[in-house]
């Protein structure tokens, strides 16, 4: 499996069975490696959703400042990144349907083991809302788990199966994107390509690689990435904690830039393209990401510069005509107060996402080619999923 340096992941199928999952602690992130062992569905789900450990018994934090300063810390997401969230819930499960604790048991003296397992891939889908790529990957192993025999080990089988067989396909999926946005890039900028980013979409969003960043590390691997900007992304610095460090790692010429400094940025160094990555993608071209993603496309569009999405397929979502219909997740407003040191007890508002409409877009990048939009500016997107399905 070819793989960027950085392993968001460490997922194992053990001789007698059992799966062993372990996520990189991102929050520790960059300055140190720790992997944090997943051991059910919960465990899954925190890693997702928060870091709040169920060791801790929350009453035990109220003792002294400290502790109550790791529980406030802990409001922060562990794993995060459209891919890596679905990749983690699929994982989670294969790896509480086959561990030796009490589930094992339970799954056995079920009387109706694919409910059951329903019941998980549900609890699973209530961790985050706004990234499509979680609920077509549960629903791609409800339909697995409701084909499989009525055998419950029949169906665990299929399940493990199928996250090994995820874990392969996002990587081939994110070197294939990289291939497609580079080669388009590549066309209009032969000499070297000036990127600006803005979140993290690398090895550390996905299971290896990454969408955006992917092509950055595609245009790098050819000697053609001339620079990159990393916006480092309020309020939760996924641009400074996480896409700095994959820049430094892969010894890109990169640049961390405040997010309040882009459009200076752009006027005064300069850019051919921005790639962003994508929470959801819309049967109109709308495209949820990152809070910022919205800004920088207006100042793209401001200074001339191209503005491109890469995303998986899992990514698009043709059920919502635009992008007034995603759910955009609100994240607890201590989040804001802890990596802005603003004062304790300042309303705040948090949103996690905005929306990026298609009219900012120049193309976007998928593992099956570059969808780019009609003469009258309009994508195709439930026309571009029906002809690559
Ligand atoms: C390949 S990751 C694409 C997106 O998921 C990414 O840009 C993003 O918005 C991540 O948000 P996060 O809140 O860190 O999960």
């Amino acid at each position: 499996m070819a793989t960027g340096k950085l392993r968001s992941l460490i997922f194992d199928v053990l001789q007698d069975g059992r799966a062993t999952l372990s996520v990189l602690d991102q929050l520790a992130l960059p300055h140190e490696t720790k992997y944090c062992e997943v051991k059910n569905v919960e465990d899954a789900w925190d890693a997702i959703r928060s870091m709040v450990s169920r060791a801790i018994n929350p009453a035990i934090l109220l003792v002294g400042l400290s502790l109550v300063c790791s529980y406030t810390v802990s409001l922060l997401q562990r794993i995060r990144g459209a891919p890596l969230i679905a990749i983690v819930a699929v994982l989670g499960l294969a790896v509480d349907l086959t561990s030796n604790d009490k589930t094992i048991s339970e799954l056995n003296a079920a009387p109706d083991a694919k409910q059951f397992i329903h019941l998980k891939m549900d609890y699973l889908k209530t961790s985050r809302p706004t990234a499509v790529n979680l609920f077509n990957a549960i629903q791609e192993l409800m339909d697995i788990v409701d084909k499989a025999p009525d055998s419950t080990g029949d169906i665990v089988t299929a399940i493990v199966t199928h996250a090994q067989f995820m874990l392969e396909r996002d990587v081939a999926d994110n070197k294939a994107i990289g291939n497609s946005g580079a080669d388009d890039l590549l066309s209009r900028f032969p000499e070297g390509v000036r990127l600006v980013t803005i979140c993290n979409t690398g090895s550390l969003a996905t299971a290896s690689w990454g969408t955006a960043l992917g092509v950055a590390r595609e245009l790098q691997s050819r000697g053609k990435l001339e620079s990159i900007a990393a916006l480092e992304t309020r309020p939760y610095n996924q641009g400074s904690r996480l896409t700095a460090y994959e820049i430094m790692v892969e010894e890109m010429n990169g640049t961390l830039i405040c997010d309040s400094m882009a459009a200076s940025y752009l006027k005064s160094k300069g850019a051919d393209a921005c790639v962003v990555g994508a929470d959801r993608v819309c049967a109109n071209g709308d495209t949820a990401n990152k809070i910022g993603t919205f800004n920088l496309s207006i100042l793209a569009k401001t200074f001339g510069v191209e503005f491109f999405v890469a995303s998986p397929f899992t990514t698009l979502d043709t059920s919502l005509a635009s992008g007034d219909q995603i759910e955009i997740e609100e994240r607890p407003t201590d989040e804001m107060i802890n990596t802005g040191n603003a004062p304790k007890g300042m309303s705040c508002w948090n949103p996690a996402f905005d929306v990026t409409p298609a009219t900012y877009i120049t193309g976007i990048i998928t593992e099956k080619g570059v969808l780019k939009p009609d003469a009258d500016g309009r994508f195709d997107i439930k026309g571009f999923v029906a002809r690559h399905s």
